[in-house]
């Protein structure tokens, strides 16, 4: 499978370079490879990015930096290793403003869908907000709102008695009302995290659904580096949340000091980024028109606006937003990569190449849990097993992975076999003119994406390769699918398994011959002249079909593919038909040609050399 992402940088972020002020040098053992790479924004939108106004939607460009990390919402430790730390992920937190209407929880859905036009409309960031005590279980709710007309603190106390009424059948103290410190104590043990939105100091005890992330303080040098919890990817806040000694003000609004206190759940509908610095009488007629409605209606709380932060976090970023901010201004932005099984395989350009870290952490951040190894091509492959040259840049440094294709499991080792998902249409194009009296014989066949597909639709396969390790997982995969009573395995060189194969009480039988090694196959088809020329002409033979691949980069490719086939048969009137199967580089296509093996190829007189 290939993911294709080239993009080129629609507008750069201020130069990041390796080794200037943008580097953390915190962890002295990593930093001698690979420093931290980190963002350098200020706390202000930066002047000189796209006008905020112009663009819609959010942007590392766009927002702030968190006055105080995000990590400080720390409480568990995660452990890191040095490939962990390469990209200081804080630096990529921005903090946007945003408006919300805090509504009841029952009415949110029919509210959004009535508002739907002038709510956030933000990739993967939900428009109905979550905040710590917007839940109130129903029962609670009716209890606390029977009491709707007394004083806060008299409320309180009878909303205690009363549960433990419920709870126990009677209150503690007989119906006494409990001293403060008690009275706390049975509301924590009783409501455990619900139902503290009419207690305040309970608010701060327990948080359901907090969505801060969780940091850990390393001991880096008596310098803590906090990194934050994998998935998580933003944070809301209602900023009056945090005002001193009201810390339930901003969550229930003005109304709360009064009579009209908010009874049981809500939620926040986030609304349209325009409007995140707006007072009330400033936004549109449709939300200022459901806002009068509530608030005419005589029992029910009223719909307020409250201010907001939404913090974006390293994880909320995509692949190409973060390598387009890391990377010096001008680069391309290599995002494109091929994936077999867990292994996201790069082909990185030689300006990459002192990023190459860099880029292989984000592209395993963006894509785990599917991606766990990222890898780059070191060279051109070059050997005759036609295996790469690999070096491991990112996860874990296994290169054994399984792959999936047409249905079946296969198990390679990228380090020792050759693999190419590209291939896989092609492959599936090939299988598709098989028939189930097929006797297929595959003369490169590596770990057996064409022999063992073959297998589920003909009689019988003979499978070959030169490569013992190709050879093994060819053996392995048959076994994987259950195929293995159809497929006969050899590990030969290929001129001499069609020799033998022809030679053999099999060639009869044998009606399709698959040579799958581009860059030379065509020079194997000599292999074919005279292989039959001690039977008899008179003997009943059907010829083999012969699907042959190969490489051109000649102007007519046809034509001199054509070319090497006749003069590898030392034969002119050879039909073949030709078909282009992709382009492998600029002007170099790779080509099936399929004919059937002539006679006067098949019954030649060997040629002296
Ligand atoms: C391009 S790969 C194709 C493998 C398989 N058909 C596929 O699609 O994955 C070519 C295979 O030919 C094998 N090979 C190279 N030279 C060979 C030779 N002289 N005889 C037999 N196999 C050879 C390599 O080990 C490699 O597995």
């Amino acid at each position: 499978m290939v993911t294709k992402l080239f993009l080129l940088r629609p507008h750069s972020l201020p130069l990041f370079t390796l080794p200037s002020k943008f580097l953390f040098p915190k962890l002295p053992s990593l930093t001698k490879r690979f420093p931290i790479l980190s963002l350098s924004f200020s706390t202000t939108t930066h002047p000189q990015f796209p006008d905020p106004d112009l663009s819609y939607g959010p942007s590392l460009h766009k927002g702030t930096k968190p006055p105080t990390p995000i990590s400080d919402f720390t409480d568990q430790p995660i452990e890191q290793d040095e490939e962990e730390n390469l990209i200081d992920e804080e630096s990529f937190s921005r903090v946007f403003n945003i408006a919300a209407l805090r509504v009841p929880a029952k009415d949110c859905f029919a509210l959004e869908s009535r508002l739907r036009g002038h709510l956030l409309n933000w990739p993967r960031v939900r428009n109905i907000g979550r905040v710590p005590g917007d839940e109130v279980e129903d029962d609670l709710a009716e209890l606390l709102a029977n009491n709707s007309n007394q004083s806060n603190e008299e409320e309180d106390q009878n909303g205690v008695v009363s549960l433990n009424r419920r709870v126990y059948g009677k209150s503690d103290g007989d119906g006494e009302p409990l001293s403060a410190v008690l009275y706390r104590e049975k509301l924590a043990k009783t409501f455990d995290s619900r139902g503290y939105v009419n207690f305040r100091n309970l608010a701060k005890m327990s948080r359901p659904n907090q969505k801060k992330r969780r940091v850990t303080e390393e001991d880096n040098g008596g310098e803590g580096r906090k990194r934050n919890r994998k998935g998580e990817f933003s944070v809301l806040e209602v900023v009056e949340d945090e005002e001193e000694g009201e810390d339930l003000k901003g969550l229930l609004g003005d109304e709360f000091q009064g009579r009209k206190r908010w009874r049981g759940s809500t939620r926040l509908l986030l609304l349209d980024e325009r409007y995140g610095d707006k007072g009330v009488e400033e936004l549109p007629q449709a939300i200022q028109a459901v806002m009068k409605e509530n608030a005419s209606k005589s029992m029910g709380p009223a719909i307020e606006l409250v201010r907001c932060r939404l913090t974006l976090l390293y994880d909320y970023w995509q692949m190409n937003e973060i390598l387009e901010a890391l990377l010096p201004e001008g680069m391309i932005v290599p995002s494109a990569f091929e994936t077999v099984g867990h292994i996201a395989h790069l082909n990185l350009r030689d300006e990459h190449l002192p990023y190459r870290k860099f880029i292989a952490k984000v592209i395993l951040d963006k894509n785990k849990p599917k991606i766990q190894t990222v890898v780059n091509k070191i060279d051109a492959i070059q050997n005759d097993y036609r295996t790469m040259q690999l070096e491991v840049l990112a996860g874990n440094h296994s290169l054994v992975t399984k792959v999936v294709e047409n249905g079946l499991r296969f198990q390679v080792d990228l380090a020792t076999v050759y693999w190419n998902s590209r291939l896989a249409t092609e492959r599936q194009r090939l299988l598709n003119s098989f028939t189930r009296n097929d006797v297929v014989c595959d003369v490169f066949s590596g770990v057996g994406p064409i022999a063992i597909s073959a297998a589920k639709i003909v009689k019988r396969v003979y499978a070959n390769d030169l490569n013992p390790h190709a050879v093994e997982y060819l053996q392995r995969n048959s076994g994987i699918n259950k195929l293995d009573r159809k497929i006969k395995v050899f590990n030969m060189d290929g001129r001499r398994f069609i020799s033998a194969m022809f030679a053999s009480d099999k060639a009869k039988s044998i009606t399709q011959v698959v040579m799958n090694l581009p860059k030379d196959a065509a020079e194997y088809l000599d292999a074919f002249r005279g292989i039959l020329r001690d039977r008899s002409k008179d003997e009943e033979f059907s010829l083999p079909m012969i699907h042959v691949y190969g490489f051109s980069k000649a102007e007519d490719p046809e034509f001199d593919f054509h070319q090497r086939i006749r003069i590898a048969l030392s034969e002119v009137a050879v039909d073949v038909e030709m078909r282009r199967v992709r382009l492998v580089a600029p002007g170099k296509w790779m080509l099936c040609a399929s004919f059937i093996l002539p006679k006067s190829v098949a019954f030649s007189k060997p040629v002296d050399v």
